[in-house]
C-alpha cells in the first residue's frame, strides 16, 4: 500500500468542502501504523505523551529530547498521515531564534511535517519566525496545558465576553502570522463555531464542539489506556486496559503451569547431533 502523503492544501480544501479533518495523537511506531492504516488525516505527537506514555504528572517537564524520541518513532510508522509534533514547554518561549532552531529539529532529525505550539497573540511573532524558516506551524489556543498554572488550572477558556474576544483576536493574529491550522482546546462550542467561520485556516477542536473543521483526541483516552483521569470531552471507544491485562494474566498463568511454551513454539535438533553431545 503506497498511499500519497496528506498535504496542507488537502487539509485546507477539506474546510472549504465542509469535510471534517481527523486527528489523533500517537507516541510510538505501532500506534502510528494503526492510525495511518485507519486513514486518520493528521497524527499529532503531543506533549500529552509525557503524561500518557511516560508517566509525568503534567506536560511541563517534557523535554525536546523526549519529544524527538517519540516523534522519530511515529514518523517511521507513517506513510500517508500529516505528522505534527508538539513543541515542549520552554523550547519556543525564550526567543524566536531558539524556537526556529528547535522547530527545525522536528523536521530535519525526526522527519515530521509540521510543529504545533501553545499560545495566543503574544506568540504571533514566534509563528511568523518559524513559518519564515519554511516550517509549517499549527497554533493552539484556549486551554493551554503547558501554562495551566497561569490559567489557574485546567479550566474552560473564553467563557466571558472579554476572554472570548481575546481568543478571537488570538486566532486572527495567529492566522495572519502564517499558521496553517489551529487547535481550540476547551472553549465553548458556540465560540469555536464563530471563530471557525471567521478563519480561512482549518480549526481542530478538543472540547470545543462539533462545529470545528476537525477533531483531535488523545489516543490513550479513545482506546481506554489512560485511567488516571478521563476528560469530559474525551470518548472511550474501547477499554483496552482490561483486555490487555487479561492477556498478560493468561500468559503468566500458562508459564507458571508449564503449558507455555507448547510444542509449536520450540526449536528442534537432530537426534544424531544430540547423541554426539553425550
Ligand atoms: N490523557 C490526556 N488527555 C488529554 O486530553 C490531555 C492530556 N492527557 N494531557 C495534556 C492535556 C491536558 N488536558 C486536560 C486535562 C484535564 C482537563 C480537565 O480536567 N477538564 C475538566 C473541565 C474543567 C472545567 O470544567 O473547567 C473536565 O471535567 O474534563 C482538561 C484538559 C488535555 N490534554
Ligand atoms: C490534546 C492535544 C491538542 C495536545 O496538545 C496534546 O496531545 O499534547
Ligand atoms: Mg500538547
Amino acid at each position: 500500500m503506497n498511499r500519497k502523503k496528506v498535504t496542507i492544501a488537502e487539509l485546507q480544501e477539506k474546510k472549504q468542502k465542509k469535510q471534517k479533518i481527523t486527528m489523533l495523537t500517537a507516541y510510538d511506531y505501532p500506534t502510528a501504523r494503526i492510525l495511518d492504516q485507519a486513514g486518520i488525516d493528521t497524527v499529532l505527537v503531543g506533549d500529552s505523551g509525557g503524561m500518557v506514555a511516560l508517566g509525568y504528572e503534567s506536560t511541563v517537564p517534557v523535554t525536546m529530547e523526549e519529544m524527538l524520541f517519540m516523534s522519530k518513532a511515529v514518523a517511521r510508522g507513517i506513510k500517508s498521515a500529516f505528522v505534527i509534533a508538539d513543541m515542549p514547554f520552554m523550547s519556543y518561549q525564550a526567543s524566536d531564534e531558539k524556537a526556529v532552531e528547535n522547530a527545525a529539529r522536528f523536521i530535519k532529525e525526526a522527519g515530521c511535517d509540521a510543529v504545533k505550539l501553545e499560545g495566543g497573540s503574544e506568540f504571533a511573532s514566534t509563528v511568523r519566525a518559524i513559518v519564515r524558516a519554511g516550517i509549517p506551524v499549527c497554533a493552539h489556543i484556549g486551554l493551554t496545558p503547558q501554562t495551566a498554572t497561569m490559567l489557574s488550572g485546567f479550566k474552560v477558556q473564553g467563557k466571558d465576553a472579554e476572554g472570548a474576544r481575546r481568543l478571537i483576536q488570538a486566532a486572527k493574529d495567529l492566522e495572519e502570522a502564517g499558521a496553517f491550522m489551529i487547535v481550540f482546546e476547551c472553549i465553548p462550542h458556540s465560540l469555536a463555531a464563530k471563530i471557525t467561520e471567521a478563519l480561512k485556516i482549518p480549526t481542530i477542536g478538543i472540547g470545543a464542539g462539533k462545529d470545528c473543521d476537525g477533531q483531535v483526541l488523545v489516543y490513550h483516552d479513545t482506546v481506554g489506556l489512560f485511567e488516571r483521569f478521563i476528560p469530559k470531552f474525551a470518548k472511550q471507544y474501547i477499554q483496552l486496559t482490561p483486555i490487555i491485562r487479561d492477556a498478560v494474566t493468561q500468559y503468566k498463568t500458562e508459564v507458571e503451569a508449564g503449558t507455555f511454551p507448547g510444542p509449536e513454539h520450540v526449536f528442534t535438533m537432530n537426534q544424531e547431533e544430540l547423541d554426539k553431545l553425550y
